[in-house]
């Protein structure tokens, strides 16, 4: 007798990989908007008369909806009682909803007096940055939103299937936006800069980025019929992630021992990442005494490689494992970047040898920003109970949003003590802030190490391989 098995949605990879390149696109546009100013930030200093504390306060405004108002653990809550094709579209609405208030910030109409201007302005601290961190604290909420959606998406298509390779190929995705804006902003702006239209050439970047959130957020609606097939699909059947949400839940998240060793490591890791991305433009034309655009296509090098290497690692965490240690190597590797921006003397070499190391020390960034994501976000199915891993992705994006605000502003805040009489556009001396960065690197090496021998002791599986079948 022949027996007919009868193929799920998520069995047949071309479906699930679709759904997988639909969210994954629309955090390609989530993060290049993200660093749309990064390589911009010397020209913020001229045009908008944004020096490094405003920089750094508005690359800290992302997170703060999602810190101040516990925002996060609301998107949880919401992704864990509605779903993830109604809180897919509302974090792309979001997104998209910040995206045009920080276009309008950075107009010239709002500049020279236009509504709102005379409310927010003040001698300290411009209306241009006080409304872009407004517009910027409400695509935060949309895109950590938008991440703790897509990571339970895939949860949802690949459990038990290549799923540590779709969470790293769809980080690659993201990494490669990082990359694209690395690009595409510095010439978008140079472009209105050499025409001698100063606020199009900071605001020209973001309109662009903006549109393609436009396009995210179509694509997002497109795999809510997907995500509402494959559920029909499922029908009755005992689906673990459709349990509701309830408060206790987040007592069980907060309450385990091996939680919050993962969410501090992720803190301390992605502190030292995210927003030294903010900086990394400025740092490297101050060290090398490089052109904002050459620096931008150099620090563009740190995506792009954490993009190749991302999903090769995933696949060897699905088929062999080693979670625990590839978070430690990539504590040391981080660690290896930031100190040789800080200590080694680039002046004292020649130009090539300078650029050389520095092209070196990104790569090196680039391997780390694989090895770490790759092992972190596929290990909290393992230490967490499934019926509340929305709420567990959401808790830790939550501590790792706290690092991620304070960091920028403390690195700005350094920046202009330690550079107190260097005039806007001039180079810079990094070296304080990037001992600031290289300690991240030190405090989350010790605790992989923890993590390591409480994964033995308890038995998790954090070194054993994902695949199942
Ligand atoms: N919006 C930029 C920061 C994204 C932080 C996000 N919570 C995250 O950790 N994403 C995972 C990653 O490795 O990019």
């Amino acid at each position: 007798m022949t027996q007919t098995t009868v193929q799920s949605l998520r069995d047949k990879p071309a479906v699930r990989w679709t759904a997988l390149i639909l969210v994954a696109l629309t955090m390609f546009f989530g993060y290049m908007f993200v660093d749309v100013l990064s390589p911009l930030k010397t020209q913020l200093e001229e045009t908008v008369k944004w020096d490094s504390t405003i920089f750094g306060t508005y690359g800290s405004s992302e997170f703060f909806i999602n810190v101040f108002c516990g925002f996060l653990i609301f998107a949880g809550i919401i992704l864990d009682k509605m779903g993830v094709r109604f809180t897919a579209i509302l974090s792309g609405s979001l997104m998209l909803l910040g995206a045009i208030i920080k276009i309008y910030a950075l107009s010239e109409y709002f500049n020279m007096g236009g509504i709102g201007f005379d409310l927010l302005n003040s001698a300290s601290f411009p209306a241009s940055a006080k409304l872009s961190c407004i517009g910027f604290a409400l695509f935060g909420c949309g895109c950590e939103m938008g991440g703790v959606t897509v990571s339970r998406a895939i949860v949802k298509w690949f459990q038990g299937k290549e799923m540590a390779l779709a969470m790293g190929i769809e980080m690659a995705i993201a990494r490669l936006g990082v990359f694209a804006v690395f690009w595409t902003s510095p010439m978008i702006s140079k472009h209105f800069a050499q025409k001698g239209e100063m606020f199009l050439s900071v605001q020209a970047p973001v309109i662009f980025v903006g549109i393609l959130l436009a396009v995210g957020l179509i694509l997002y609606i497109i795999y809510g019929f997907m995500d509402k097939a494959l559920e029909k699909e499922q029908g009755a059947e005992e689906i673990e992630e459709e349990e509701p949400f309830k408060f206790s839940d987040l007592g069980k998240v907060f309450g385990s021992g091996m939680f919050w060793i993962v969410a501090l490591l992720c803190v301390l890791y992605y502190s030292a990442i995210f927003p030294f991305q903010k900086y990394a433009t400025e740092m490297l034309s101050s060290n090398i005494g490089l052109e904002t655009e050459t620096a931008a296509k150099i620090f563009s090098m740190f995506p792009l490689g954490a993009m190749f290497i991302t999903p090769l690692l995933g696949a060897f965490l699905d088929y062999k494992g080693k979670g625990a240690t590839m978070l430690i190597i990539g504590a040391v590797l981080m660690f290896a970047c930031h100190a040789t921006f800080a200590f080694f003397p680039f002046n004292e070499v020649s130009h090539m040898a300078a650029v050389t190391i520095a092209i070196t020390a990104i790569v090196v960034l680039g391997i780390s920003f694989s090895l770490v994501p790759a092992a972190l976000w596929p290990s909290v199915p393992k230490i967490i109970d499934n019926k509340v891993l929305g709420s567990a992705y959401s808790a830790i994006f939550f501590i790792q949003n706290i690092g991620l605000m304070s960091v920028p502003i403390i690195i700005g805040r350094i920046l202009d003590v330690t550079n107190p009489n260097v005039a806007p556009g001039e180079p810079k001396n990094y070296t304080t802030a990037m001992i600031v960065f290289a300690m991240f690197g030190v405090a989350a090496f010790f605790l992989g190490f923890v993590l390591k021998i409480a994964d033995k002791k308890k038995g998790f599986g954090l070194e054993l391989p994902n695949k199942t079948k």
